[in-house]
């Protein structure tokens, strides 16, 4: 069966030559507080979206992560290629801003049946070729802490685009979902990630799920709701494994004491 490689190689300051990307990033900032490695993931990203009110963040935080440059110089370099969203949340003189540097600007105000999130990686999706999807990994900057609807509904993205690559990071971890019936091996680089993790499953129960590399190792172990989910895990080497009858999610702390600048 055909393995499945995880690795956050996109948390390192510069592609090291053993973890250069063999895969495109791409990169949605939400309307939260930006996290500090914010400018690494743009840098890192081909493509670069607001969700809505993600774009205020960019305009008023991101000239704080570089304290010692003008303001308008780190706004004209950190330029959104689209910001999306149903736009209740973004401003008119951010809008303004970004539309004279050469932003899209794509108002979905008539759906509001999904969320800003969601309608960010639908239109990643959309414009990624089908022999690219393999390869396309998003990031979504800002999903966690905060209030837990808006957190609930950026997990709910990942069950959503199931066949997608997404990858949601706060300051202090990140999440992702490890489909189920395929080897997972996930790369942890411990210079910039854990140890400590997580395997929770999502939407149903697992009847099975068989890891190596944890200090709690599960060999054809249940977990629910309800009954046993793995948290405060510790990833003890360079690799984990995971196989699962069913999706789970794979959560993994960040580290803070990691050079952040891009
Ligand atoms: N507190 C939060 N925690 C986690 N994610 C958030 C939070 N606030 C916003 N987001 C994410 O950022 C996206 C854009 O946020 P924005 O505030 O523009 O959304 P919104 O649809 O206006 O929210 P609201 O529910 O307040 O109307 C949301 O779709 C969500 O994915
Ligand atoms: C059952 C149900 N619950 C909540 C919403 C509200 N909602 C969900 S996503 C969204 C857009 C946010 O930008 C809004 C307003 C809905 N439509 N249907």
């Amino acid at each position: 069966m055909e393995v499945v490689h995880h690795s956050s190689a996109f948390l390192l300051p510069s592609v090291a030559p053993d973890h250069r990307p063999s895969l495109n990033y791409a990169l949605i900032v939400l309307n939260q507080r930006l996290p500090r490695f914010t400018p690494l993931l743009w840098q890192h990203a081909q493509l670069r979206l607001c969700a809505d009110g993600g774009a205020n963040r960019v305009f008023d935080e991101m000239p704080g992560l570089f304290p010692h440059e003008d303001a308008v110089a780190v706004r004209n370099r950190y330029k959104p290629d689209v910001i999306k969203g149903d736009m209740d949340s973004v401003r008119t003189d951010v809008v303004d801003f970004y539309i004279k540097l050469g932003t899209k600007v794509v108002d979905a105000s008539h759906d509001q049946d999904t969320t800003d999130l969601h309608k960010c990686v639908s239109f990643i999706c959309d414009f990624t070729p089908d022999l690219e999807k393999s390869k396309l990994c998003i990031l979504v900057a800002g999903a966690l802490g905060g209030r837990f609807d808006h957190e609930v509904g950026n997990i709910n993205v990942l069950c959503r685009f199931k066949d997608t690559r997404i990858i949601l990071i706060s300051d202090d971890c990140l999440i992702h979902l490890l489909p189920k019936a395929q080897n997972h091996e996930i790369h942890v680089l411990s210079s910039v990630v854990g140890p400590h993790c997580g395997l929770i499953p999502i939407g149903m129960p697992s009847r099975s799920t068989t890891t190596t590399g944890l200090q709690w190792d599960l060999s054809d172990t249940e977990m629910k709701f309800g009954g046993l989910v793995s948290t405060s895990n510790i990833a003890k080497g360079e690799t984990v494994t995971v196989h699962s009858d069913s999706d789970l999610l794979w959560t993994i702390s960040i580290k803070k004491s990691q050079d952040s600048s891009p």
